[in-house]
């Protein structure tokens, strides 16, 4: 419509400003300072990632990348709970939210909780399989999140107590909620059928998703892996896009609902959680366009041709590359891949890991060469491997980004107690600097 387009050409050319005036001014575009770390905004005592160290002059060092859940290591953590042979998604969600590590007895509670609150309220069931329409699960999380308020009686109460109980229902819920939000899309769009099982009281969270999803046609090893990559997505300090939406919200002193649901609106974005379904589209892409899979230069010609904005969906973007706060790697990238690996060999499906393997490989040279002079190091994210593990254990792509959501309850969770509960809270309110003139205003029949 011309109308339209006329109206957009005015708003994107009102909506420009000058790269040079954030210089100008000193602000830190998308708080990050000029040697790519972020502008230090708060404090927290959940997680801590590591991606670069300074020396003496204050330069950026980039290192491999290392990350703590509540002080202790991530690789220490899914190694030890790996080692006594149990899922352990519910451990690390005890650990987030009470800063401690449950003891046996503490768990077993904590599960019970859990195996309660998972059995969704009929009137919510009844709205998730009857009424719930929606081509996209995140969009259908967050709806239904919102939902919730209402079922709640307590949904204002603000106590520590409240809050904590609110967070574990939610754990609990949000893989429920998914499984029957996917159904509910299948159905109403792809002319599929629907499928409702009750949750299973005697599974862990991981293996009880699974079964929702495919009855009991999944084996003890996918339910390992899946527990492991919601451990690996559970938390990422509070500076990451989501985590920070959730603290922004949190500080305003509003409801866990409303909180919550604002984190699903930019965990959904491209350039963050939903990075992970993006992949497996860029990928697609390169596997349908390099005729020779195994040409690395073929592979490299091709990813500066998506960095041209020639390829795929012309952002000029390589999907599950780069960090914010990662160089070296991502840990989590790695622990994911040593999975990919042993699952592409089971799967026969060694021809496109290997494939994945180059991109990972090439894509930051690709980078260096394109961008040239000052350039941040960068190496494969979590997002990179988690669609082809997914994918390796028989999950369908529209599940990928809802995945990541069902793991980071938590981290939101934990984030928005101690936004809300800390004697030094206060609410988020940075600045922005108009550099737009004064204008008069002018009558109608003058303009
Ligand atoms: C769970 C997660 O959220 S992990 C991240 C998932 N997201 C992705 O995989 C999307 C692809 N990656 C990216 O877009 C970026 O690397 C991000 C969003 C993750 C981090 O972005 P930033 O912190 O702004 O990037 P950073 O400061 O490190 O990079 C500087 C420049 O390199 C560009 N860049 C960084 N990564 C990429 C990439 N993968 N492809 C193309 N360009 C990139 C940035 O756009 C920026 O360009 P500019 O200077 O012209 O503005
Ligand atoms: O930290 C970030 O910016 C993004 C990220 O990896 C996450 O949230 O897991």
């Amino acid at each position: 419509m011309v109308v339209i387009k006329k109206l957009a050409e005015a708003a994107v050319q009102s909506s420009d400003i000058d790269k040079a005036l954030y210089d100008k001014f000193n602000v830190k575009r998308g708080l990050r300072n000029a040697d790519f770390t972020g502008v230090l905004v708060g404090l927290t005592n959940i997680g801590n990632v590591v991606g670069y160290e300074k020396d003496a002059e204050g330069n950026t060092i980039p290192v491999h990348g290392r990350l703590y859940y509540r002080g202790y290591e991530i690789t220490d953590l899914t190694r030890g709970f790996q080692a006594e042979g149990r899922h352990g998604f519910e451990e690390i969600s005890y650990l987030l939210l009470a800063g401690k590590l449950p003891t046996k007895e503490e768990l077993a509670e904590f599960d019970a909780i859990i195996k309660v609150e998972q059995e969704l309220p009929f009137s919510l069931s009844k709205n998730l399989i009857l009424s719930l329409r929606g081509r996209n699960i995140m969009n259908m999380l967050a709806r239904t999140v919102l939902g919730l308020y209402t079922l709640d009686k307590d949904a204002e109460d603000y106590s520590p107590e409240n809050l904590v109980k609110q967070s574990i229902s939610l754990i609990a819920r949000f893989p429920v909620i998914v499984a029957y939000a996917y159904f509910a899309m299948r159905h109403s769009f792809q002319r599929r059928s629907m499928v409702i099982r009750h949750p299973r009281p005697d599974l862990s969270l991981a293996a009880n998703f699974l079964y929702m999803l495919k009855g009991d046609k999944f084996t003890a090893l996918e339910a390992e892996i899946l527990d492991l990559a919601l451990v690996l997505h559970a938390e990422h300090g509070g500076g990451n896009n989501s985590t920070f939406t959730t603290r922004v919200v949190s500080s305003a002193q509003t409801d866990t609902y409303s909180s919550i649901a604002a984190a699903l609106g930019s965990l959904k974005g491209e350039l963050h959680g939903g990075a992970n379904m993006k992949v497996i589209g860029m990928m697609n892409d390169i596997k349908q366009n390099v005729k020779d899979w195994k040409d690395e230069a073929e592979v490299e010609a091709y990813l500066q041709k998506l960095l041209r904005k020639e390829g795929y969906d012309h952002s000029g973007k390589i999907y599950g590359i780069g960090h914010a706060i990662y160089t070296l790697s991502d840990p989590r990238c790695v622990l994911l891949k040593e999975k990919a690996g042993a699952l592409a060999k089971e799967a026969g499906m060694e021809d496109e890991f290997n494939l994945y393997q180059a991109v990972e490989r090439l894509a930051p040279e690709a980078f260096y060469k394109f961008k040239g002079g000052q350039r941040k190091t960068i190496a494969a994210n979590v997002d990179f491997y988690s669609g082809f593990v997914y994918k390796c254990i028989g999950l369908p792509e529209e599940l990928y980004t809802p995945i990541f959501a069902i793991a980071r309850v938590p981290g939101w969770a934990a984030h928005r107690i101690e936004e809300v509960t800390s004697s030094s809270a206060r609410i988020i309110r940075p600045a922005y600097k108009s550099v737009t003139n004064q204008r008069v205003y002018v009558p109608m029949q003058k303009r």
